[in-house]
C-alpha cells in the first residue's frame, strides 16, 4: 500500500473544534483520487499531513510503509523528498530562477536529477521555448505547467495537487489536468486531487468527500 491513513485526527492550536476527526484511507500506486468537500472542511489540512508539511495529533499517516507521525521535521522532509510531490494553486515557483532552473530544482534537491526525464517533461508540457524565461514572464497556465514539470521531475510515487487549476480558466484548466493525469499515469504514481470542481473531480476514478472531519 502506498498511502495508509488510520484514524487521523487534527485540531489546530487555539481552535475549538477538530478539523479531522478520524480519517482512514488506503491508496495504491496508480490510483487517482479526487478529494472534495466544503470550504473549510479540512482538505488542505489533510493534504499537508500526507505531504509531511504538518503532523497529525493522532493516528497513522504511512507512506510506503513508513509512519510519518513519529518523525521530526527533518525526518519527514527526508521521506517526502523524491517520494511525494505537491502542486499548489499558487504555483509557488521561485521567481529568481529561470524556468529551466525551477524545473530542475526539486530533482536536484532529491538527488534524482535526470536530464532525459526533464527534457521529456518540458517537451510534453510545451515549455521548450520558455526555458530561459522567468516565472513572471509566463501566463498562469504556463506557470502551472512549470510547477508540474518541477514536481514530476524526481519521479515521486505520490502527487498531491491542491486546487492546481483554481487560478486558471476552464479551457486551460482542462488542458493542464489532462497533461497532469497523463504524465502521472505513465509513471504509475498515485494522485490525490483536491478540487471544488465537480467537473474535474469526475475525471478521477475514485472520489471521496471530506465532511464533518471524516471521508465519505
Ligand atoms: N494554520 C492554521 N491554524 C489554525 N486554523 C487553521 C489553519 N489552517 C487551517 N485552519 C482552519 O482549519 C479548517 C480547515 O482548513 P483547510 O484549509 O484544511 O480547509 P479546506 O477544505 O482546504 O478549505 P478550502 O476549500 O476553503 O481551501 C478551517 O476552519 C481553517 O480555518
Amino acid at each position: 500500500m502506498l498511502l495508509r491513513l488510520r484514524h487521523v485526527t487534527k485540531t489546530y492550536p487555539a481552535a475549538t473544534a477538530a478539523v479531522l476527526r478520524g480519517v482512514t484511507l488506503d491508496l495504491d500506486r496508480g490510483e487517482m483520487l479526487a478529494l472534495t468537500g466544503e470550504s473549510g472542511s479540512g482538505k488542505s489540512t489533510l493534504l499537508h499531513l500526507i505531504g509531511g508539511l504538518d503532523t497529525a495529533d493522532s493516528g497513522v499517516v504511512a507512506i510506503g510503509g513508513t509512519d510519518l507521525t513519529p518523525l521530526n521535521d527533518v525526518g519527514r522532509a527526508g521521506l517526502r523528498r523524491g517520494t511525494v510531490g505537491v502542486i499548489f494553486q499558487q504555483f509557488n515557483l521561485i521567481p529568481s530562477l529561470t524556468v529551466a532552473a525551477n524545473v530542475a530544482f526539486q530533482a536536484r534537491l532529491a538527488g534524482r536529477h535526470d536530464a532525459g526525464r526533464i527534457r521529456m517533461l518540458t517537451d510534453r508540457l510545451g515549455l521548450v521555448d520558455h526555458l530561459h524565461k522567468y516565472p513572471e514572464q509566463l501566463s498562469g497556465g504556463q506557470q502551472q505547467r512549470v510547477a508540474i514539470a518541477r514536481t514530476l521531475a524526481p519521479q515521486p510515487d505520490l502527487v498531491l495537487a491542491d486546487e492546481p487549476t483554481g487560478n486558471l480558466d476552464e479551457a486551460t484548466a482542462d488542458t493542464v489536468m489532462t497533461m497532469l493525469q497523463e504524465l502521472v499515469g505513465e509513471t504509475g504514481a498515485a494522485l490525490i486531487l483536491v478540487t471544488h470542481s465537480e467537473r474535474l473531480a469526475s475525471r478521477m476514478l475514485r472520489r471521496l468527500r471530506l465532511h464533518a472531519g471524516r471521508l465519505e
